[in-house]
């Protein structure tokens, strides 16, 4: 998923691209574990060292808007904590339990996971912070709660840019009063959409990002790539943009 796509199936209608069975009879193959999540990042670039680069941009993209973690907040005034987070497309939970349970308010505060794998959420249920599991896909999810954080990472290409907006807007509805929606994901090179066989997903371009962002009535308040990913010269990893949005 994180390499530049050979395959560019520009002009492909997405509906009859994306199929659903296919990406989740691929996830399904996929090994629960966070080297499975990054799966398209070979070791030999340092896997470990990806998650934890990947986890630490997310970190200060965040301190951008005041928001951190408990215990840098006793070093660090001024950060603020979230009640209620989801994160969307988790996985085995990477992210939730490698930086998003971290900036919970309190022993109260919960991080709600969307993931329509039941195999990757099943050692999340339960643990520590972690709230409502839904086992679904981001397209069918239908929000419950308020949130100051919505994260989704690495997924929404498995979704049309239909469904994307549509899922946008749900999010839109449910955001707390100065909170925020997180986009972080690989973008193509060359700007036009492209197309992976291998999982049935689109790797979008900026520009389709932007349209969709703006059909969902979100801005762009900031837009930053991942600093730091490793680079071989037998392997390029696509540029990661992590996008904060607001109504
Ligand atoms: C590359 S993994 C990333 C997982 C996690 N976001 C991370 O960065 O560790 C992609 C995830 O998207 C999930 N996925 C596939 N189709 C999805 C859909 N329609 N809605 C939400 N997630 C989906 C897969 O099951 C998989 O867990």
């Amino acid at each position: 998923m994180s390499y530049t796509s050979e395959n560019d199936h520009s002009g492909t209608g997405q509906d009859a691209f994306i199929s659903k069975d296919h990406g989740l009879a691929y996830w399904e193959s996929i090994s629960a574990d966070e080297n499975g999540m990054l799966g398209g990042i070979p070791s030999v670039a340092g896997f470990a060292n990806t998650s934890k680069i990947d986890l630490q941009g997310s970190r200060n993209f965040l301190a951008k808007f005041g928001i951190g973690s408990r215990s840098k907040s006793k070093s660090t005034p001024g950060l603020r904590q979230c009640k209620r987070i989801i994160e969307g497309g988790a996985g085995v939970g990477r992210i939730t339990e490698g930086l998003l349970t971290e900036l919970l308010l309190d022993e109260d505060g919960k991080v709600d996971v969307i993931e329509p794998i039941a195999k990757f959420t099943a050692k999340l249920q339960g643990k520590k912070g972690v709230g409502k599991v839904y086992v679904m896909g981001l397209e069918e999810w239908a929000p419950e709660f308020q949130y100051d954080l919505v994260w989704t990472q690495w997924c929404v290409g498995h979704l049309t840019d239909e469904q994307l907006v549509e899922y946008l807007k749900r999010c839109k509805s449910v955001l707390a009063e100065d909170g925020l929606i997180v986009i972080k994901e690989n973008t193509t090179v060359m700007g036009h959409d492209e197309f992976d066989e291998e999982d049935s997903s689109v790797t979008r371009g900026e520009t389709t990002f932007q349209n969709i962002f703006q059909k969902a009535g979100l801005r762009v308040v900031k837009a930053e790539f991942q600093k730091g990913f490793p680079q071989t010269k037998t392997m390029k990893l696509l540029p990661v943009r992590m996008y904060a949005l607001k109504p």
